[in-house]
This record gives structure tokens, C-alpha cells and sequence, in this order.
């Protein structure tokens, strides 16, 4: 079943197109990739889903409502930015999440912390990029909502750091719930994904499903990477 339908999706930034055309159906349940070369529109795409970034033109809507602030709600985003105060404990931005999101749960805030090894008193400004980014995936996870979106959750991390995020991020979502990660360490995302959305200046330019590349084309999903975009 599809909860989040995107029709015809145009993002212009003055003479820019950022998103071009863009339409797809995400179904519920399915844990979805956004690749492409910088600049090719993913963060656009996110934003736009969160109500962030005003569309030009086209339609989107999720569980029938139309995107807009109050949308928010079904939807959480983690941004490549950072999303709290570093002077903050982790507990101090728990306390502030939790205040601020009527869906935020303590205590999967708790749960996801341990399996992400990190304390509930440890100060932020204290926090190696790694550890930053396993508290902001913390932080959107912690959510209950239907949409999970992360905007590049392995980047500039690790491989255990890589490997905490992906196991937590499929262990702690429920089936009923879809996700959508932008990133471009594909090797380490490919385990995860099921279906990938290869962006090319804002346009969507391929779609394919993991499972069948593997059993019909026996190819990763960087050769394939390539491919599309080496011509
Ligand atoms: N606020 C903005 N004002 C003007 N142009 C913008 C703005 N935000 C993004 N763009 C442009 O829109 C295009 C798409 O950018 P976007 O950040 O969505 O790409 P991306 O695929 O996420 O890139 P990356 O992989 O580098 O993060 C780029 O050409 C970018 O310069």
C-alpha cells in the first residue's frame, strides 16, 4: 500500500531546477535508497517531503493529506545538518525532543541510545562526528511515526559507527513504517535497501529493486552505479 505519493514534482532555486518532474509512489514498509552525484536533488527531495522546501510545481500528499507543516507529524527527518545545541547533554536534548514531538518516545530514545552506545550524560561538544551522527539518528528514530527519512547517515563515519546505524535503523523501524535514506556509501547501504531511486539533475532517471538486480543481472549496486552514470 502506498503512503507517500509525489506527482509531477518541480523545485526551481531562481534559474536552478533542483527537482525536475519528479513522480513516485513510496509503499509502506519498504526500505528505500536515494542515490545520485551531488548536486542531483536528494536533499531537495527530502525537504520538500518535509515541508521544508515549497514545491514549484506538482502534487504531494501522504496518507491523502497534502504536505505542509502539519504533515510533519506522520514524517521524521534527519537532516545533514546538526540538530541540537552542542553545549547540551544527551539527556538535555531528549527532555527537548521529547517536548517538541508529540510522537517522541522516551523510552525508545532509551533503547536506540544503548544500542548506539551512547549516555545520557555525556555533554555533546564532547562528541566525536561519529557519535554526532548516532544521536541525530537516535533522535528521528525515537519517533513513531510512518516516514523515516535520512539525509546521508553514514557520512564521514566509521565502519562500526556505519554498522550501529544500519542494524539499529532497520531493527528499531516496524514494518509498517517506510524509510528513505539518501547516501553514498553504496556498498554498506546495499545490505539494507530494497529499492533504489537514482536521481540525475532532479530528474528521476532509474528505479530499481535490490533483489531483482542481484537474481537477474548478478551486479552490485555500485557497478550499476556506475553504469548509469558513467556514460
Ligand atoms: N537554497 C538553495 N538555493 C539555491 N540553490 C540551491 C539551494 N539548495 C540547493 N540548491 C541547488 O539545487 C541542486 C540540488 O541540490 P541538493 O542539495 O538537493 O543535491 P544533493 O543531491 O543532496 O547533493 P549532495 O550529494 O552534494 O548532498 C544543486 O544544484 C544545488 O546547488
Amino acid at each position: 500500500m502506498e503512503n507517500l505519493i509525489i506527482s509531477n514534482l518541480t523545485k526551481g532555486y531562481f534559474k536552478k531546477r533542483a527537482l525536475n518532474n519528479f513522480s513516485y509512489s513510496f509503499k509502506k514498509g519498504m526500505v528505500y535508497g536515494l542515490i545520485g552525484p551531488n548536486g542531483s536533488g536528494k536533499t531537495t527531495l527530502m525537504k520538500t517531503i518535509y515541508g521544508l522546501v515549497k514545491a514549484t510545481k506538482g502534487n504531494l500528499s501522504i496518507n491523502n493529506d497534502k504536505i505542509s507543516f502539519k504533515t510533519r507529524k506522520n514524517i521524521a527527518f534527519m537532516p545533514t545538518e546538526d540538530v541540537f545545541m552542542s553545549s547540551l547533554t544527551v539527556l538535555q536534548v531528549l527532555n527537548f525532543y521529547n517536548d517538541t514531538f508529540e510522537d517522541f518516545s522516551l523510552e525508545k530514545a532509551h533503547q536506540i541510545l544503548e544500542n548506539m552506545k551512547l549516555s545520557l550524560d555525556e555533554k555533546i561538544e564532547t562528541f566525536s562526528t561519529g557519535m554526532r551522527m548516532r544521536l541525530k539518528v537516535t533522535l528521528c528514530l525515537a519517533r513513531n511515526v510512518e516516514f523515516y527519512m535520512f539525509d546521508e547517515p553514514l557520512n564521514g563515519i566509521d565502519v562500526i559507527s556505519k554498522d550501529l546505524i544500519k542494524n539499529t535503523i532497520i531493527s528499531m523501524t516496524t514494518k509498517d513504517s517506510t524509510i528513505l535514506i539518501s547516501s553514498h556509501a553504496l556498498n554498506e547501504m546495499e545490505l539494507i535497501l530494497e529499492q533504489v531511486l537514482f536521481l540525475n539533475e532532479g530528474s528521476l532517471i532509474k528505479d530499481i529493486n535490490l533483489e531483482e538486480l542481484r537474481d537477474t543481472e548478478n551486479k552490485s549496486l555500485e557497478s550499476l552505479y556506475w553504469e548509469v552514470y558513467n556514460v
